[in-house]
């Protein structure tokens, strides 16, 4: 075995960053003209004159965290295609950032959960974005190794969140089945109702919001009321500058105060004991900070992560499905007729003698739709593919040797780009750069090469894989079919007429992992002729949900 210190350093000044639009691809080439300096101790910087992260949301004079700013990497494939290194080090001002491009070495990062620790970053985003008392941070960080007999309240809110929303667990099944029943009513009730454009990221935004937080939380879902979700969004929108922990009141007033308004929604919530008729995700949450004496400030303030979790990224991942899948007239078509295969007249006639319209029903079980179609579930695993823009981050907690190779030092920073590792064509094959619905099919004819689970980066990997996987990914396949079995959707200019569909860019974001678009997409929404008239019912897991 030969190990070295490996501690070669990138040039990063040449970064092209005429050529990088938008997104975080272009400002590790500010960082390298050492536009920041330290500010205090090795952890923080003062962000001077730097354009890009100005873009970013950054101002001149703000204090950052170097976890922070590293986290420009996040986008950077074309640096990744000039450099082509397995793995390079970022040196911020005596801090060492470990940017993981390989598979090979990704793999060795996933399986060494202890060395390279989530915990770190999860403490540090709890406490600098959902900022507990001093007594919950402390409760957070206990069991930082995991070794103690008792789990700690960190290690046991993520036991029970893996337990809930495990595939094929009683639990997901009851909250899978409730969102699908929240979005029926909605597509029935408001979507057949709107009139005119509407921004199709916004309509969605809000659907889901609607749906999964009434699924979540039951009939006194604090999210009804406007200003909830309002301050959720307004709380998401801020979360980066929030998260700089420099005068947020004042550098971010409206995520800061969308947060107040969120906890304290919550605190009433649980106060009323609403959470007794919500889901059983929500009961568990609440079981394990109550387990743990957490305050009731402080069980708000972290139940607020779960509504970050649950919508901050779907929301966005089932926009660009719709975009991608609707501005492809091949694609709405080949769908739709692998759809309509499913359709058939629904055995339910309950109703019929109540209604006076009596219209006739038709139903569709989606348990099938996802088990027998399973180019939607390619299709969505592609768009994450290509859409993806998380940087794992890890803390090295000792100094240790990366695949018997590369010698980490203890206290930096690894972050794993999923960008890098989804464009990657010795993973990929020669289509990495293009759009394929059916690359996830098995057998599917793309010329994929055999990649290794650790090549696809969506959903993070290793000991903290996303536990909201299989739900995100049954909502937005749910919300695909019904829009496409039901509505045509076209995109309109700003005086409602029929246009182009034109893909907006991404708006920058340091924290989640799908970008939401810069500008939304003005549509107009209208039901198909074929079906017009027609009820509809959704099912999954053979029970009828409308
Ligand atoms: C398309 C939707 C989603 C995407 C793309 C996504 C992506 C991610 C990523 C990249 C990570 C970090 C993993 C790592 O660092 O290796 C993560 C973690 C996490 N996600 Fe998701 N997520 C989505 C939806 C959800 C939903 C619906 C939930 C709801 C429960 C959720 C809950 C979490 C939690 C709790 C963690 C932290 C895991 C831990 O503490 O170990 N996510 N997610």
């Amino acid at each position: 075995m030969y190990s070295r210190e490996w501690n070669e350093k990138v040039d990063v000044s040449d970064a092209d960053v005429t050529s990088l639009s938008g997104s975080w691809l272009c400002e590790i080439a500010e960082i390298g003209a050492s536009n920041l300096a330290i500010a205090s101790g090795i952890q923080k910087v003062i962000v001077f004159a730097c354009r890009h992260l100005r873009l970013a949301g950054f101002e001149s004079g703000d204090y950052a965290h170097v976890s922070d700013v590293a986290v420009v990497v996040k986008s950077q494939q074309t640096f990744r295609t000039r450099t082509s290194l397995p793995i390079y080090t970022l040196e911020l001002f005596g801090h060492n950032i470990y940017v993981v491009n390989s598979v090979e070495l990704v793999s060795g990062v996933d399986r060494n959960a202890h060395d390279f620790s989530f915990a770190p970053y999860l403490i540090q985003f709890a406490a600098r974005t959902l900022h507990p008392s001093e007594d919950g941070t402390k409760k957070l960080s206990e069991n930082m190794d995991g070794k103690d007999s008792d789990p700690g309240l960190r290690i046991q809110t993520q036991n029970v969140m893996r337990e809930s929303m495990a595939a094929g667990s009683s639990t997901l099944d009851t909250l899978s089945r409730e969102v699908l029943k929240q979005l029926c009513n909605l597509v029935d009730t408001e979507v057949c109702a709107i009139d005119g454009p509407v921004g199709l990221f916004h309509w969605v935004r809000d659907m889901i919001t609607t749906a999964t937080t009434n699924a979540v939380y039951g009939p006194a879902n604090p999210f009804l009321r406007k200003d909830v979700a309002d301050g959720l969004w307004a709380f998401e929108k801020d979360l980066g500058q929030i998260a700089l922990g420099w005068f947020p009141k004042f550098i971010a007033p409206q995520g800061y105060q969308g947060r107040q308004v969120l906890v304290n929604a919550l605190v009433d919530y649980f106060q009323n004991k609403s959470h007794e008729d919500g889901s059983p995700l929500v009961k568990a949450r609440y079981n394990a900070n109550k387990m743990y004496n957490v305050s009731l400030e402080d069980l708000a303030r972290f139940e607020s992560s779960l509504t970050i979790a649950l919508l901050v990224n779907t929301a966005p991942a089932t926009f660009w499905t719709l975009f991608l899948v609707l501005s492809n007239p091949t694609l709405v078509l080949d769908l739709r007729q692998q759809l309509e295969m499913f359709i058939r007249p629904s055995q339910d006639h309950s109703s019929d003698e109540s209604s006076s319209e009596n219209h006739p029903k038709i139903h569709v079980d989606m348990a099938q739709v996802l088990k027998e179609c399973p180019i939607l579930k390619s299709l969505v695993e592609e768009v994450l593919r290509i859409r993806s823009a998380n940087a794992s981050g890890r803390m090295v907690m000792r100094e240790t040797l990366l695949n018997n190779q590369y010698l980490l030092r203890a206290n930096s920073t690894v972050l794993i780009p999923s960008a890098s590792v989804h464009t990657d064509a010795s993973v990929w094959g020669a289509t990495v750069n293009q759009f394929d619905p059916s690359r996830f099919i098995k057998d599917g004819g793309s010329q994929m090469l055999l990649q290794p689970a650790y090549a696809y980066r969506a959903f993070g990997g290793g000991a903290a894989l996303c536990p909201g996987r299989f739900l995100a990914t049954m909502e937005i396949l749910s919300i695909l079919t019904m829009i496409l079995l039901r509505f045509d959707i076209t995109p309109v200019d700003s005086k409602g007429r029929a246009t182009q569909w034109r893909e907006p860019k991404s708006r920058p974001h340091i924290l989640t992992s799908i970008l939401s678009p810069a500008k939304d997409v003005p549509v107009v929404i209208k039901e198909r002729e074929k079906y017009r008239g027609m009820t509809w019912c959704f099912s999954l897991n053979n029970e009828q949900i409308h």
